[in-house]
């Protein structure tokens, strides 16, 4: 399917039925693995990645050819209580850096050799203040989730979804919170670096919202505690998924998207690995919850989807030897 769902009933029908992986090709894959010129798992997890890679890829023998990269912005209005170090209008700023290359998550994409692209959300138009209201009306999700969707590549082989949004740590932490508890300290953390007293009306913030818009099921707490971006990322994964697309998971911004997937169908991140853990206190927690491991823990807490597209040259070092490496029998290597 290439087209975009119209309606949250038809996302919610996609995400109870949706496409596994290719066992064949994971069996491919394992057989392979066992023949070439290394001791058994002497590649650690890099081997488990690269089956896991051929199953979404349906080729026991995969290449990563075509890894694209896609930026989300989307503004705010939770932005307006003070909950972040930097102001509002940065968010539009940075998308201009990203269009002229000077950010970071540009070096990274050419670094390895993946496609970026930028998909501005309405910027000047924030969402709403979700202690006063829903961040956005079932149109406003609906057209976030579409734009995700329809800013996947088809022909991509692999996707990292990045976001840049001033506010959006505290509607990541206000979805983590909804969704699975404890206490709004708990999920709140520093972002761009707010002070202690930042913080500690971040944490309100968190629980007002939650207080506010507690029920309902992963696309209902999107769409009232989310942000544009953050609904894009998630209808960017949902379409992989359907397309068959790997998916490389960012820092705590993406996982809180990644987690409102989750929510409504318990194998809908199946496609989906931890590129990183970040220095923002709850992504281990979140991390924990969605059931991922991380592949990179590099102290960072940028966004952008930074860690994630570190994380490609990982998945490509990966698929490279399990692709490229002779078998013992090719290399006339004595087995074990
Ligand atoms: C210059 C700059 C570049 C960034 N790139 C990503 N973020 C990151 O910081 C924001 C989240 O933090 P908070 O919730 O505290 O506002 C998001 O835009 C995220 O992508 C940036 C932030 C700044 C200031
Ligand atoms: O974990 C992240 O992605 C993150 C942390 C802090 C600020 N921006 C993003």
């Amino acid at each position: 399917m290439s087209k975009a769902p119209a309606t949250l009933a038809e996302y919610r029908q996609i995400l109870g039925a949706l496409p596994g992986p290719d066992a064949g090709a994971i069996a491919d894959a394992a057989d392979r693995n066992g023949q070439l010129t290394k001791p058994p798992a002497a590649l650690g997890r890099l081997e488990d990645v690269a089956a896991w890679y051929a199953g979404w890829r349906g080729d026991g023998r995969p290449r990563i050819e075509a890894p694209q990269v896609v930026i989300f912005a989307g503004n705010h209005g939770v932005a307006a209580r003070g909950v972040s170090a930097f102001p509002p209008e940065v968010t539009v700023q940075m998308v201009a850096n990203f269009e002229a290359g000077g950010a970071a998550i540009n070096q990274l994409a050419k670094t390895f050799g993946a496609r970026m692209d930028v998909v501005a959300l309405d910027l000047d138009r924030p969402t709403g203040d979700f202690t006063e209201g829903p961040a956005m009306s079932e149109d406003d999700l609906l057209a976030a989730l579409s734009a995700g969707w329809d800013a996947v590549d088809e022909n991509a082989d692999l996707l990292v979804t990045g976001e840049m949004g001033i506010g959006n740590t505290t509607a990541a932490a206000a979805l983590a919170h909804a969704l699975y508890g404890g206490k709004a300290e708990d999920w709140a953390g520093r972002g761009t670096g707010v002070d202690d007293a930042g913080l500690a009306r971040k944490a309100e913030v968190v629980a007002a919202g939650v207080a506010r818009h507690g029920g309902g099921d992963g696309l209902d707490l999107l769409g009232a505690l989310g942000g544009r971006e953050i609904a894009a990322m998630a209808g960017a994964i949902l379409r992989a998924r359907v397309a068959g697309i790997p998916v490389i998971l960012d820092g705590f911004i993406c996982c809180s998207a990644a987690a409102c997937l989750q929510a409504v169908a318990a194998d809908g991140l199946d496609h989906c690995v931890a590129g990183h853990v970040s220095a923002e206190g709850a992504h281990p927690a979140l991390l924990e919850r969605l059931g991922k491991a991380p592949l990179l823990s590099l102290g960072l807490r940028l966004g952008e989807g930074s860690g994630a597209a570190l994380a490609i040259g990982v998945l490509q070092g990966a698929v490279a030897c399990h692709s490229g490496m002779a078998t013992f029998a090719e290399a006339g290597v004595s087995a074990g």
